[in-house]
């Protein structure tokens, strides 16, 4: 069986009697391949800790099979379709952008399996972790796991199952059928139409992605806006990009029923006001949010307690049960690929070692990959006005920006928001590169940067990068060209001219 098995001869209480075969000690037991697992089996194996990973699947998880690596190569080739008819504004011929939906796909499985070979079992092994792939792990006890009809004995347990979609309790829906991101990612075929049900960074990624492949999208929203958790001036700038694009956006509408209406199939929806809409496609994409995967793991066995967004845990990532740590979606908290890893970082020091560390959530990147891309750190301003007094906002438009203006990029704009003294709270960009250029002002927050140091910064030109530096100089602006400040530069060069009149250094 498994290559752990017959390597891991430290068995220590010899062949039990019934289903199970042994009982086996390791220091760790990580179950979950995804990204949260693979960081920390990696890291326990790598300094010598006896380290066992269980996965159902396969190694990679989510980000790996069914979220960021093939949703950003299906993005790369709808931004080609794009810019291939844009061809005119770039002084070329007009070139018919046809879609070949199945080499696409084929392209992005290879893009899989390029990526792929950084999370393939050898290297793990090599790395002395005991793999027990497709394997359904389950609870007995908070430092026993019950795997392929063994029980593995564990000082420490990181839990890192991540999360499956949500399914709206909408009449008819479970009837009339629907895909999650999984099943759209394994279609042979592009539908001709497409409801998406959710504008979170799942829905209007798709969204942008199956528009520009020739199907028709509608995208329904119960807030208002597209990406609802983004700063409102973004989301209203993104809203009216997807609009321009031809998605039919539907904000401020919940969902009642669905049905089936011969090949087509019906989404009703209603409004504040309760006006209904009807909207019919050939398929229904479900976009609607995550829910922790805990099935089939009887947390309750260990004392796992459970939320609704997912595994209760502490500042430390320890869960409710003794020597159980969690990491990654399953926690619910921040549910993104950097965020698990981060997670998964944390737990293994915690869980291997004493004077445990504390997450902190302060600056968290996020990054949606429409084009333009979405990125934010930290408070958006309204969230940041209900927190401080005398919020300061610093905005400064790709439309001005010589590098975005050369590459027909102009759309959107960097924003930042600053106490009133300076201290960047948040930071806010729309355009082109956007998932690049919030990284220095991550840094900056995560340092304690002000935002006069950024505009201090020297910056090459051209690039997009003096966007955000841009914005900053606003900061100065503001700070040396306005109020009392101005006013003494004013008595400062009246003085002067006074003595190069009057005065002993008198010139001409
Ligand atoms: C369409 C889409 C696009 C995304 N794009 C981005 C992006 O661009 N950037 C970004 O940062 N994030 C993105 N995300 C989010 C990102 O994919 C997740 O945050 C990340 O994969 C979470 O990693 P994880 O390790 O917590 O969980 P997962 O990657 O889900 O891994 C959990 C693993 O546990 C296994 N498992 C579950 N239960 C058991 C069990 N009982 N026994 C054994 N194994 C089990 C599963 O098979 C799975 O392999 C995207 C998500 C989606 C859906
Ligand atoms: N680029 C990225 O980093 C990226 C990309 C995709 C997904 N993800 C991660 O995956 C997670 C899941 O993504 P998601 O977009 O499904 O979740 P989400 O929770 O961010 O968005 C779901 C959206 O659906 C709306 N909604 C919920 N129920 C509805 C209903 N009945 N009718 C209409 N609208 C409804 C919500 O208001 C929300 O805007 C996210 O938390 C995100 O962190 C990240």
């Amino acid at each position: 069986m498994s290559w752990g098995w017959r390597f891991s001869g430290w068995r220590r209480g010899g062949c039990g009697g019934g289903r199970k075969q042994g009982v086996w000690v390791y220091d760790l037991v990580v179950i979950g391949g995804g990204t949260a697992g693979l960081v920390s089996a990696a890291g326990a194996a790598s300094m010598g800790a006896r380290t066992a990973l269980i996965e159902r699947d396969r190694l990679g998880g989510e980000c790996l099979h069914y979220g960021c690596v093939p949703t950003k190569a299906l993005i790369r080739s709808a931004k080609v379709a794009h810019t291939l008819r844009r061809a005119e504004e770039f002084g070329m011929k007009p070139v018919e952008a046809e879609v070949d939906f199945p080499a696409v796909m084929r392209r992005m499985r290879r893009v899989i399996g390029e990526v792929g070979r950084h999370d393939s079992p050898e290297r793990f092994r090599a790395l002395g972790v005991e793999l027990f792939l497709e394997q359904q792990a389950s609870f007995e006890a908070p430092d026993e796991i019950s795997v392929d009809g063994r029980s593995l004995r564990a000082r420490s347990v990181i839990l890192a199952t991540g999360s499956h979609p949500a399914v709206p309790p909408v009449t008819g829906l479970r009837e009339a059928g629907y895909i999650t991101h999984v099943e759209a990612l394994e279609l042979e075929r592009l539908p001709e139409s497409l409801i998406i049900i959710g504008a979170g960074p799942i829905g209007c990624e798709f969204a942008q992605i199956f528009t520009r492949f020739g199907c028709r999208v509608s995208l329904l929203e119960v807030l208002p806006n597209p990406l609802p958790r983004e700063d409102p001036e973004i989301s209203v700038t993104l809203r009216d990009r997807l609009e321009a694009e031809d998605v039919s956006f539907h904000g401020g509408r919940r969902v009642i029923e669905v049905r089936r209406t011969g090949s087509e199939k019906a989404v009703i929806s209603e409004n504040d006001r309760r006006e209904r809409l009807e909207l019919r496609a050939e398929e229904i994409l479900l976009a609607t949010g995550q829910l922790p995967a805990v099935e089939g793991l009887n947390p309750e066995n260990a004392g796992i307690e459970l939320q609704r967004t997912g595994v209760r845990v502490d500042a430390n990532l320890r869960t409710t049960a003794p020597g159980v740590y969690a990491a990654g979606d399953v926690t619910g908290k921040y549910l993104f690929t950097h965020v698990a890893e981060y997670q998964g970082r944390l737990a293994l020091r915690n869980a291997l070692f004493p004077l445990g560390s504390r997450a902190d959530y302060r600056v968290v990147p996020r990054v949606t990959f429409t084009d333009p891309e979405v990125a934010r750190v930290g408070l958006t301003e309204p969230e940041a006005r209900r927190q401080h007094d005398k919020v300061k906002v610093f905005r400064y438009p790709f439309a001005d920006l010589d590098r975005a203006i050369a590459d027909g990029e102009p759309e959107g704009f960097v924003k930042l928001v600053a106490d009133r003294r300076g201290r960047i709270l948040g930071g806010h960009i729309i355009g082109a590169g956007a998932g690049n250029l919030i990284q220095e002002i991550t840094l900056a927050m995560h340092r304690n940067i002000p935002v006069g140091q950024l505009s201090q910064t020297i910056h090459a030109y051209p690039t997009l990068s003096e966007g955000v530096k841009r914005a900053a100089d606003i900061y100065y602006r503001e700070l040396l060209f306005t109020g009392r400040n101005r006013r003494i530069f004013e008595t400062f060069f009246k003085l002067r001219r006074l003595l190069n009149r009057y005065g002993p250094g008198r010139r001409g």
